[in-house]
């Protein structure tokens, strides 16, 4: 199967990519020039990344890119309750590969907070990220789960993230995978995205993808709340 045999509602466009390559650099294009499209219109533009394995080359494709840096501020979809020595940090993820270079320049706002548990720290993430919102590119990654950012199928938390009307814009979330602590930002300040892309690789992820496009729940595939106009998902097999 490939993307464009999907049905996909109204606003929602596929975008199939001949392979992980040519996706990072077709993603990277379309993200420096929406970046620099908010910058003319605003003079600042907010770029919400995803963390995960497949980000990297398109991290590195979007730090070779021409943008304004020094007027964007970077975040982060989730974070796992790890500080930024820890290999599972997104925060070192994304300062390794993107912040590097002329992109060094752009400032990054945590969603990492130290505190005594992963529900204060939540609250401290809720408060930092005050300012993030409406983004003006979010770039979304999906498990083979359904799941996005950190809004895992049947997590605790989870349905109280993705009310449209959620007052939290961090919540804390548990993962079925180490780290199993993780912070993610809430649907409202995802769905605030101006441009909403969904990156993902394979036929494993396309068949759930697939299955998200059917009628049900999305505590079962959270990607659900997001398959929606507008977003580009980003794909190649
Ligand atoms: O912290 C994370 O891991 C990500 O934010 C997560 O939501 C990621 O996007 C998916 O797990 C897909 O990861 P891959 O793209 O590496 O498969």
């Amino acid at each position: 199967m490939a993307i464009s045999e999907l049905k996909l509602p109204s606003g929602v466009q596929a975008c199939p990519h001949d392979d992980a390559e040519q996706l990072a650099q077709a993603l990277a294009v379309r993200v420096a020039d929406a970046l620099r499209q908010a910058i003319v219109s605003r003079g600042q533009a907010t770029l919400v990344v995803s963390g995960g394995r497949s980000p990297v080359p398109f991290f590195e494709a979007l730090a070779q890119q021409d943008v304004p840096w020094a007027q964007v501020l970077v975040s982060l979809a989730d974070e796992r309750w790890v500080p930024i020595n820890h290999a599972g940090s997104n925060e070192a993820l994304v300062r390794r590969h993107l912040l590097r270079g002329p992109a060094a320049e752009a400032r990054f706002l945590s969603l990492y907070q130290v505190a005594g548990n992963l529900e204060q720290a939540a609250e401290l993430a809720d408060a930092a990220v005050a300012e993030l919102a409406p983004i003006d590119v979010l770039v979304l990654g999906m498990g083979d789960d359904g799941h996005t950012a950190s809004l895992f199928p049947h997590s605790p938390n989870l349905q109280q993230a993705l009310q449209p009307d959620c007052v939290r814009r961090v919540l804390p979330m548990l993962a079925p995978s180490e780290p199993a602590q993780r912070l993610t930002l809430t649907q409202p300040v995802l769905a605030s995205a101006r441009l909403p892309l969904l990156a993902i690789q394979g036929q494993a992820k396309l068949n759930i993808l697939s299955a998200a496009l059917q009628p049900g729940e999305a505590s079962e595939l959270p990607i659900r709340a997001f398959l929606n106009s507008p977003l580009e998902i980003h794909w190649c097999s």
